[in-house]
């Protein structure tokens, strides 16, 4: 698979000084699938950005083209104004970070060696370093595991540090991971349905951690179907539809906008429908049932007697 990127090397419309994430004209192709087709997104500094679309769209793979999984067939992408290299390593060593639509954990590390793990491409210490166990070695070890308790409480981890992530409940390891993927202090963090799976109590307080992340200067791109946890989040939404990028605005406009009414939405997103809506509906049905019994008196069945 090659590169091309004289073509698409541009900016994203909107792309200013302040843009975290620029990616120009990403083409992913498996064989004879266009799975993502010349899509452009910037997202700026201090933004929660939702990407969304129905199942198969393209919205994982676009993901993974980049954070360096794929290289995309076309395209390139720029972190901080840096094109960024097709490794996933070098990726959050610039810095993005992710997770993963199905939670990818050490099943059986800790909590808090999880979070130590994500903190590796943060620590300098070599090799010889780690082996002789000096002074240095041993200072950067007590900082990181200051930096990952910090963490382990901004997440509200810090009472099962010592816990097997295996044994954690869902919810608390879709934290874990956000709280490993913060531990390489990222810039721009990308989360790929973090609420899949979780209750209604879970997913208010996933959105409560998502806010307070941007509130610490990571900015913030996730893919989400809980339209909901998106449009009451985001400032800005992009919609993919076939790989294709329909649309990108604000929650108003996106959810307002026809076609994506039509290729994803189904219906105008309200939420759950209130009483209104409800004695509307009763109102409808009674009318109906009376149309009809009007209709029966009128022209009554075969059968019926005078
Ligand atoms: N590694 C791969 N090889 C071949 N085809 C792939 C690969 N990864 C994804 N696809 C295909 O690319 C298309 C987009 O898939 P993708 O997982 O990116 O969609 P999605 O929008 O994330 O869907 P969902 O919301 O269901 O997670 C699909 O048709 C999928 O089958």
């Amino acid at each position: 698979m090659t590169t091309t990127t004289t073509p698409a090397d541009t900016t994203a419309p909107g792309a200013g000084r302040d843009t975290v994430l620029d990616a120009s004209g990403v083409t992913m192709r498996f064989g004879g699938l266009t799975a993502v087709r010349d899509v452009g997104l910037h997202v700026r500094a201090g933004e929660i950005l939702g990407l969304i679309g129905p199942n198969g769209a393209g919205k994982t793979t676009f993901f993974n083209c980049l954070t360096g999984l794929y290289t995309p067939t076309e395209g390139v992408v720029r972190y901080r104004g840096t094109v960024l290299p097709h490794r996933s390593h070098l990726v959050t060593q610039a810095g993005i970070a992710r997770t993963f639509q199905n939670i990818r954990l050490f099943a059986n590390m800790t909590v808090l060696e999880n979070v130590l793990v994500g903190r590796h491409t943060r620590t300098s210490e070599g090799l010889f370093s780690a082996l002789l166990r000096g002074p240095r070695f041993r200072r950067a070890e007590r900082e990181s595991e200051d930096r990952a308790m910090d963490l382990l409480r901004f997440t509200g981890l810090q009472d099962k540090r010592e816990h097997l992530a295996r044994n954690l409940p869902y919810g608390e390891q879709r934290k874990l991971e956000i709280a490993r993927a913060l531990a390489s202090e990222p810039g721009l963090l990308l989360l790929d349905e973090p609420t899949a799976g979780m209750t209604a109590g879970e997913t208010t307080a996933t959105r409560e951690l998502v806010l307070a992340i941007r509130q610490q200067g990571t900015a913030v791109l996730v893919i989400e179907h809980d339209m909901r946890f998106i449009f009451n989040l985001c400032d800005r939404v992009a919609v993919l539809v076939q790989g294709e990028k329909l649309i990108e605005g604000t929650p108003e406009t996106v959810q307002n906008d026809e076609r994506v009414i039509a290729a994803y939405l189904g219906t105008p997103f309200e939420g759950e429908p209130g009483e209104a809506e409800a004695a509307e509906v009763r109102a409808a049905e009674a009318h109906v049932h009376d149309e009809t019994q009007v209709h029966d008196e009128t022209h009554p069945r075969e059968g019926d007697e005078d």
